[in-house]
């Protein structure tokens, strides 16, 4: 049985993404407005905008703490925060759909993003994905490192520096891969089920195109900022 060890560098990488990824939290008030009382179709999609657009700010100063990023060539680092930005968004609604709230707030949350305009061939698999991610019981370091290994996917497209995007990543990999064994040694295999839910993420970005357009169809409006990440408008 191969002892793992996680090294003092490893302990201060993780304790630096941990720190970050606590430090960016949505405010839990934007999160609370969506277990107000009756809200309609439109305001359900507005606290969406306002939700996304939060996140959005929140993740940009997550990857500016993320090691070694800010000395990215600077149009590689807005290839990857445009690449990663709907991934991330994924990512962060599972974990915050996974808090437990008071008791049936859960069922409200879903039922008011079902009724936000979100046309039901996508709520589908998003529902099934972050039903997939709650499952998993991912610990906090789990959630903040798997979320810095996917903004650093060196294969986003319009990045140039591959490697020096590669070289950043795979430190991470290296200590998620130890912190999945130390912390789930009953299931040699988590690290490689975490590793598969990015790729169910991919398939989200590409629902979340058509979703896009689908709004765009009926007139919806979103922020500067949603509009500039997303290429939309
Ligand atoms: C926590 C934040 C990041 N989550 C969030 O904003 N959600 C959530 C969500 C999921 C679980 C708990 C709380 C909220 C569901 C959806 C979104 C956003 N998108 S969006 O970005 O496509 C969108 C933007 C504007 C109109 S639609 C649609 C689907």
């Amino acid at each position: 049985k191969e002892k793992v060890e996680i090294t003092k560098e490893q302990k201060a990488l993780t304790k630096v993404i941990v720190e970050a990824y606590n430090r960016h939290q949505i405010p839990q008030d934007v999160a609370k407005k969506l277990l107000q009382d009756q809200y309609s179709v439109e305001e359900n999609f507005l606290l969406l905008t306002e939700m996304a657009t939060s996140q959005v700010q929140v993740i940009v100063e997550f990857t500016k703490s993320i090691p070694g990023f800010l000395s990215l060539d600077h149009e590689d680092q807005i290839a990857l925060l445009k690449g990663s930005a709907v991934e991330a968004m994924f990512l962060r609604s599972a974990q915050v759909f996974s808090k437990k709230m008071p008791n049936g707030h859960n069922g409200i949350l879903e039922e008011r993003i079902r009724k936000s305009g979100i046309s039901e061939e996508f709520i589908t698999p998003m529902f099934n994905f972050y039903k997939s991610i709650i499952g998993l019981h991912m610990s906090l370091e789990e959630q903040a490192l798997l979320t810095a290994i996917t903004i650093l996917t060196p294969d986003r497209p319009y990045v140039k520096d591959h490697q020096a995007v590669e070289k950043l990543q795979e430190p991470m990999l290296d200590v998620l891969r130890k912190v999945c064994v130390l912390q789930h040694p009953q299931e040699p295999q988590y690290f490689a089920r975490l590793l598969g839910r990015l790729t169910e993420l991919r398939t989200l970005t590409h629902y979340h195109a058509e979703m896009l357009t689908s709004w765009r169809m009926n007139d919806h409006k979103f922020t500067p900022l949603l509009c500039e990440i997303w290429d939309v408008q």
